[in-house]
């Protein structure tokens, strides 16, 4: 049996972006090392790590350091000042040796405590463009991993940096063993048809669900949708309008708030049985289209850098954009930019091969095993 003496922690706080990658870590460090998971107090990331993964939980109070006002700022800079003592008094307790963060407000007071007490830091960029505080944590981290190698100058970093690495973004390994056959079963759908999956990231995107409801007579006839809209109260009106479609159409018409690991139905499964997807250019994307080979529209959320992840599959033809604001056009919307985009990938099978070839060269993945192993490596470095 093997011996789990060495202790690290895994953190990541927000939205699914962060938690997943971390979650794809920690099952490739498996037997070699105990591992913790640090996250915020009421952050998404708890229920997150206890639906996907067995790891211990462990909650920071962390908050954006950036306050809109100065009593918002004083606020915030409390909550940080509380989260380093918490973050103190846990190493202390969990005593690791090395911590990867991939992002979130939570790793601020944990990276600040570790520099403290002199714990080996790792930070991870999934995107192409860092926000405010992975900038201020590769700073005092000992290493910055980053998915793509364009991330690198952003963070005044260059290839070949002792301070920096490219992995790729770790994603789950069902991706790559996942048959199409099997996936395209559980959700009930024949061989034959062509399949559209449209998300919008970990918490849904209501502008994409109102753009896809108002194409749904257009683009039932050409193919079956899966649509998962996210948990935020969309699902009520989405199905009204899917009533209101013919039975023929409303059968090729799959709807879901939220898939979720181990079931049958899950985020996996859907994302091999498709042909095509519209969803945002949230960092997953980077990697796990690739990892399936999936042609994308691709509809940034405008108010983060998510135009750079979207252009970064653009410009290597395996993936269109179109601009939220732009979906359905000015005139009718199924002559709009999206349906547009979308019938031309549904539609034209020499495209949609091209690009799911392109997509299928930028897969990496030993992301996961490659950030594992730069973690172990850290932490002997600690203990050397
Ligand atoms: C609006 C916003 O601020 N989004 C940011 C957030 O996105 P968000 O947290 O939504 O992250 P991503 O879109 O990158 O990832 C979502 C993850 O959830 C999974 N999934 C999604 C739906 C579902 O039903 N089941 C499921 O498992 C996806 O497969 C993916 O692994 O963090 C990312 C990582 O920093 C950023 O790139 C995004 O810009």
């Amino acid at each position: 049996m093997p011996t789990k003496t060495l202790r690290l922690i895994l953190s990541g706080g927000g939205t699914g972006g962060h938690v997943y990658p971390a979650l794809a870590v920690a099952h490739a460090l498996a037997d070699q090392a105990h591992v913790v998971y640090v996250g915020s107090v009421g952050g998404m990331e708890e229920r997150i790590v206890a639906r996907e993964s067995r790891l211990p939980f462990r909650a920071l109070p962390a908050a954006a350091v950036r306050g809109r006002g100065p009593v918002q700022a004083t606020r915030a800079l409390i909550t940080l000042l509380r989260g380093v003592i918490a973050a103190g008094h846990l190493l202390a307790r969990e005593q690791p040796a090395a911590i990867l963060g991939t992002g979130g407000y939570v790793c601020v007071p944990l990276f600040v405590a570790a520099k403290l007490r002199r714990v080996p830091t790792m930070i991870y960029l999934p995107d192409v463009v860092p926000g405010l505080a992975v900038r201020m944590l590769s700073r005092i981290a000992d290493l910055t991993a980053v998915n793509v190698s364009d991330s690198l100058p952003r963070l005044g970093l260059r290839e070949g940096d002792r301070r920096a690495l490219v992995t790729g973004y770790p994603v789950r390994d069902e991706l790559f063993t996942t048959d199409r056959a099997t996936a395209r079963a559980a959700f009930g759908i024949p061989p034959d048809q062509t399949v559209l999956l449209v998300y919008g990231g970990s918490r849904g995107a209501r502008s994409i669900n109102r753009a896809i409801a108002a194409l749904l007579p257009t683009l039932l006839p050409l193919c079956t949708i899966i649509h998962v809209c996210g948990r935020e109260g969309d699902q009520v009106w989405l199905e009204e309008a899917a009533a209101r479609l013919e039975p023929a159409l409303r059968a090729r018409y799959l709807l879901f708030p939220y898939l979720e690991s181990g079931h049958a139905q899950s985020m996996t499964a859907a994302l091999v049985a498709a042909d095509v997807t519209v969803c945002r250019s949230g960092a997953s994307t980077l990697a796990e289209l690739p990892a399936v080979g999936l042609p994308a529209v691709l509809v940034p959320y405008p108010y983060v850098h998510q135009d750079e992840n979207a252009d970064y599959l653009v410009q290597r033809g395996a993936a269109l954009k179109v601009a939220d604001h732009a979906m359905l056009g000015d005139g009718a919307p199924e002559e709009g930019p999206l349906a547009s985009a979308i019938r031309q990938l549904v539609i034209d099978q020499k495209q949609r091969k091209q690009m799911a070839t392109r997509s299928r060269d930028l897969a990496r993945p030993d992301a996961a095993q490659r950030l594992a192993l730069a973690l172990l490596d850290l932490a002997s470095r600690s203990s050397a």
